[in-house]
This record gives C-alpha cells, structure tokens and sequence, in this order.
C-alpha cells in the first residue's frame, strides 16, 4: 500500500455524514438554431474596428485588387475593340496596339500581385494579434477569478476555449477584407454593366441575389451543425484532459478500454458531425460555384442575341464576361465569410461565457504592519457554496446575486476561532470527520473565498483589506496535491522570487526534502518533470510546502499537506516548523493524532459547526464524538503500520 492509502485508509468514513456536493454547473443550454448572419457579422465589423490599421489596408488593398480587375477586363475589352476585330477585318495584326494593350495587362497584373500579397500579409496580422489578445484576455480571467470558479469548470473545456473557440471566432475574419473589397467591385461593376446594357445588369443582379440566398439558406443548415462541433471539440479535449490527468486512476483500476471507449465515442461524435458539416457544404459550394459561370454563360448568350440587334459592340461583351469570370473569386469570399460566420458566433458565444464572469478577485490597499504577530481571527464566520453564482451573473443581466435563487451549501455556520502566538495558540489544528468543513475553513483563512457572513482577520485586518501582495506574502496555503511545475527544484521553491541558494537549502531542509534533493542528479538543477512525475507523492508535497516555508509567511497553513509522507517524515517536518518558524502562526488540517498532539491548541468541527476547542487533552475528555474520531484516526494507523510490517515480512 502507498503512503497516500494510508492516508485515505486512516480516515474513518462512517464518522461523519457527507451532504451532496451541489452539482458542478453544466454547460448553459444554447438554442439549437442560433441567429448567425446579424451577430456574426456584428463581431467581424468590431473586429475589424480593433485592429484598424491592418484591417483597413488590408481592405484598401482589397478594394484596389478589384479596380483593377475592372480595369484588366476594360483593357481587355479595349484590346478587342483595338486589336483583334480590326485585326480580324483587314487580315493583319495592329503591332503597337498589341505591345501597348500586353504591357498595360502585365502592369495591370503585376499591380495586383502587390495587392494581393499587402491584403493577406496585414490580414493576417490583424487576425492572429486578435486571436492572441483574446487569449491573453482568457488567460487573465482565468487568473483573476476565485478558486471555486475554476473547481466549476473542466480545464478541458477551458483549454478549448483558448484556442479551438478563439480561433473558431476570429476564423471568418480571413476572407473578410476580400469579401468586403467585393462590395466596391459590385458597385463598380453594376455601373459598368448598366452603361452596357440594363438587361445584362439584370443577369448581375439576380446571380449575385441567388448568392445571397443559397449562402443564408447555408447559415440555415450550417450553424447548429457548427455549434455542436465547438461543444464537441470542448467535449474531446475534457475527455482527453481527464484522462491523461487521472492515468494513476485509470491504469491501477484497470479502466483503459472504458477510457478509450469514452474517448473514442466523443471523437466519433465529432468525427459524425464534422462530416454533416462536409455534407451540407458539399450540397451547397458546387451551386455557389456554378453560378458565376451560368452568369457568364447568361452574358454571353445574351451578348450575342445583342451584338446582332446592334445594342452593344463585340468588346463590350468580352469586357462584361471577363468581368463575370473575375467576380467569380471575390463573390465566392461572401460565401466564404458567410460558410463560417455561423463559427464566429459559436465561438465567440463560448468566448464570452468567460469574459463575462462578473466575480473577479479583488484586493484591498492595506498591509500588515511590520511588526505584526500573526493572529487569525475568525468572527461569526458563515460561508455557503453557491451554485452557479459565477455563470449567472452575465453583467447585462443587472441581477444581484441577492435576487437568484441559487443552491446552496452551507459549509460553515457561525465560526468563531481565534490562533494568537501571544495567546499560546500558536499551534491550532483543526479536526473534523470528512465533509465538516475543515477545507473550507482552510480556504477562508487563506482568503481563496470570502465568508458569507462574518470575516477573517489577520493582526487585526480583514483579510478583504489586504493587498495583494501582501495576503500572498504573509499567508501560505500548502494543500494535499501538491503541483509541481515542469522546472528546477530551486524554480518550484522560488517560483521565479529573490531567494538565494541557501534560503531555499533552509526551506527544503524544513520541509524533509533537502535529503532526497542532494540525491537528485543535478541538486536544485534537477528539472523535476510535467507534474513532478519523477518525484513521490511525500516528495511532491515536500516541495509545495518548501515552496510556502521560504516566503516565511506570518500565518501559514497546511490542509492535509503532508498526508503522502510517512507518519515520521510528518512528524520530523512538524518539529522543524514549529521550532524554526517561530514568527508563524500555523493552522494545521489534521488527521493524525500525532500531528494533533503537536498542537497548542484544537478545534473539532461537526456539521460546519465549532463543537469544542481546547488542548487535545481537554478535547478527549469532554467530547465522545471527538475522542472516537481521534481514536479512529489511530487504529487506521495501527492496522495499516500492521499490514506494512506484514508485507515486510513477506
Ligand atoms: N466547491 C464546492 N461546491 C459545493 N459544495 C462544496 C464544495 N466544496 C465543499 N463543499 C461542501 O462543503 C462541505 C464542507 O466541505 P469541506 O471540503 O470543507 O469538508 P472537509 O471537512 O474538508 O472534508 P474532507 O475531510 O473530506 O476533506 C461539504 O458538505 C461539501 O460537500
């Protein structure tokens, strides 16, 4: 058995009642058939509107694109009219006309390369600085909400939105400035076309009207099909995510074919409606790209029953078919904007159900005066589980959270406790049976939540008061995962902060860990893995709570922080807190009854309510339920100690 069965064996689970955890928050139902094409083109505009600069050049380089694609079908109609029918006339070709009208197309051409080469370059900059901006604007609300945000949320779904949603929201914004170059080409185009002939134009009008419609009648059948793809790509990446995070589970319950049976469905459902995608684009692209080409066909039918009646010249209708076969591109860019707007608005959907968590961390401008001693106060505390509270509160909703109807679940009722060095509770551990509230205690002290009612104060400053700065340097929460970065042992003590060689040497030598670092094969330069996955569980947590020791935080807590280590380890580690970091108040989370006795002072939680406080001594003596948890606590330790020496003996 591992050091860490040990630990969940020697918590006895009949000892307390667990209420239900309130259900993590589902993904909000989204409606099956969202409006795409005023929404999707509303947040291409706005994007376009914040990055100006390149968007703008990109769509003056675009518009010059198509001016000059008139003016290449006008010099080819020219050339008709100049070159080939006089040519066709008299036999004999018009050699200057013919070297002017081939070096005004290959100018005309070459102009085009640079315009061409200017729209893509600076769309593609304006493109990909958006996208980065909108991950970084992720990456800020993901740092600046509250802990239990993020316990709501599947980091899955999470890793999906920065980059599959990101890049779903912005991927419209590629054939954009083309498609709206377009517009000018039309219009250009309509006014050529009408000085032609009005009937021709009306062959225009009605193919780019039939467009229009074929592409909203693909809006139509596109965007739920894109909306389920975003909602699967989120839903692979959380089940691939869970996976490889819960390997250890996964491999010693030998559940890999349920895994991969569970990964493989979700693949083959995105796999299904990637393919739906396909089907409705392959019924549609073919007829928005046969139209030009009937449109052409139209012109030249037409062109010629006109030619004969004398209404236009042979040039003229050359001139208009060119201009027909040069739409064909840039009137397939609308249909190109428009196949993935119904991404856009998916995306950027999922994009905003982040942006638009109202609840941020905020920090007060106070900080502890130099000379404070690390006495934690809690008065009247209450604090109460929220279900939903982050989603709910998009900010045009108004709403209050006094005014929803959310689940609760209470955790804490009305805790009063007091840890003062000066008091000779330097030492306070809290004891509890499963689900009593001991963790969220842990996270109210360290300010990772707020109380519902009551506060938490720290040398007579609410914790609400403190800066930033100076709640992370005087308070230290070490928890029993441990995370330990892809880095050196001396980066995951300093986490990138001023500390030299040997303050570190102090921390790791506190926490138990300096022994096994020295054996590592570069010492602090050993790079510890993803994960830490070279280290033990007992030398992951070492690390962690080295990494709290160096800061030498004025109140410093351990939430079941060594429960990977053996009893001694824990017990040597505990010795060396409380003899060297005498300018520390320690809040233990406890679960041996060696670590309780080391304590000046116990409080027992039931029900999320403080049900005694006193020396352990005392504790055991006026309160049964207490004395039986504790006792339990050591018999699971005693059979386990058993059942380790008999594996020994083995
Ligand atoms: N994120 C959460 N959302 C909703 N309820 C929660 C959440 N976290 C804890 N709870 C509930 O709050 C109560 C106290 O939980 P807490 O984790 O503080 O207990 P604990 O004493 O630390 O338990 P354990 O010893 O098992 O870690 C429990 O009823 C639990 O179900």
């Amino acid at each position: 058995m591992t050091t860490s069965s040990l630990h969940s064996a020697s918590r006895p689970a009949d000892l307390g009642t667990e209420p239900a955890r309130a259900p993590r928050s589902a993904e909000p139902a989204a409606p099956a058939r969202p409006r795409v094409l005023v929404p999707g083109l509303s947040r291409l505009f706005r994007a376009v509107a914040e990055r100006p600069l390149p968007f703008t050049i990109a769509i003056l380089a675009g518009i010059a694109f198509a001016l000059l694609q008139i003016a290449t079908s006008s010099v080819i109609g020219r050339v008709t009219e100049g070159v080939v029918v006089p040519a066709f006339a008299t036999g004999r070709p018009v050699t200057g006309a013919v070297v002017a009208g081939a070096l005004a197309i290959i100018g005309i051409g070459l102009l085009r390369a640079v315009t061409v080469a200017a729209r893509r370059v600076l769309t593609n900059v304006g493109l990909f600085d958006l996208q980065r901006e909108y991950r970084e604007r992720l990456s800020k609300v993901f740092a600046d909400v509250p802990l239990l945000w993020h316990r709501r949320q599947s980091t899955g779904t999470l890793l999906s939105s920065v980059y599959a949603d990101v890049e779903a929201t912005f991927f419209a914004l590629m054939p954009f400035p083309f498609a709206l170059s377009t517009v000018v080409m039309l219009a250009y185009a309509a006014v050529v076309v009408a000085r032609v002939d009005p009937l021709i134009l009306l062959v225009m009008l009605g193919m780019v009207g039939m467009l229009l419609a074929l592409n909203v009648l693909l809006q139509h059948f596109a965007a739920p099909i894109a909306m389920e793809s975003q909602r699967l790509r989120a839903k692979v990446a959380e089940i691939a995510h869970e996976s490889f995070d819960g390997a250890n589970v996964v491999k010693s319950m030998g559940r890999e074919d349920q895994e991969e049976e569970r990964f493989t469905d979700a693949a083959e459902q995105l796999r299904r409606n990637g393919i739906r995608f396909g089907y409705v684009r392959a019924w549609f692209d073919p007829l928005i790209d046969v139209l030009p080409n009937v449109g052409i066909l139209l012109v030249v039918l037409l062109g010629a029953w006109r030619i004969t009646s004398g209404d236009v010249t042979t040039g003229q209708v050359v001139e208009v078919a060119y201009l027909f076969t040069l739409m064909a591109l840039p009137i397939r860019s609308f249909g190109w904007v428009l196949g993935d707007l119904s991404r856009t608005v998916v995306g950027w959907s999922r994009i905003q159900r982040v942006l638009t968590v109202r609840r941020r961390q905020t920090y007060g401008t106070s900080a502890l005066p130099a000379d404070a001693r690390g006495r934690l106060v809690l008065d009247d505390v209450s604090f109460a589980y929220r279900d939903d509270e982050f989603e709910v509160l998009a900010p045009r909703t108004g709403e209050g959270l006094e005014d929803l109807d959310l689940a609760e679940t209470t955790a804490l009722h009305d805790v009063s406790l007091v840890a003062d060095p000066a008091e000779g509770s330097r030492v306070l551990a809290v004891v509890g049976a499963t689900g009593s509230g001991k963790s969220t205690l842990a996270l109210l002290a360290a300010r990772l939540v707020d109380p519902t009612e009551g506060s938490v104060s720290l040398d007579g400053t609410d914790l609400r008061d403190l800066t930033a700065p100076a709640l992370t340097g005087d308070v230290a929460l070490v928890l029993q995962q441990a995370f330990v970065f892809d880095d050196t042992v001396r980066h995951n003590v300093t986490l990138g902060a001023d500390f030299d060689d040997e303050q570190v040497r102090w921390a790791l030598r506190i926490a138990q860990a300096e022994g096994f670092v020295d054996g590592l094969p570069d010492g602090l330069d050993t790079v510890l893995g993803e994960r830490g996955g070279s280290l033990s569980g007992g030398q992951r947590q070492r690390i962690a709570l080295a990494r709290a020791l160096v800061r030498r935080p004025r109140l410093l807590i351990l939430d079941d922080a060594t429960s990977a280590c053996d009893p001694s380890v824990e017990e040597a580690i505990l010795a060396q807190i409380r003899t060297h970091m005498t300018e520390s108040t320690l809040l233990l989370v406890a679960y041996r009854k060696s670590t309780i006795s080391i304590a000046d002072r116990v409080v027992f939680l039931e029900h999320g309510r403080v049900r005694g406080a006193g020396t352990h001594a005392e504790l055991r003596e006026s309160l049964p339920a207490y004395r039986a948890l504790v006792d339990a606590y050591d018999e699971a330790a005693i059979s386990h100690s058993l059942l380790e020496a008999g594996e020994e003996d083995a």
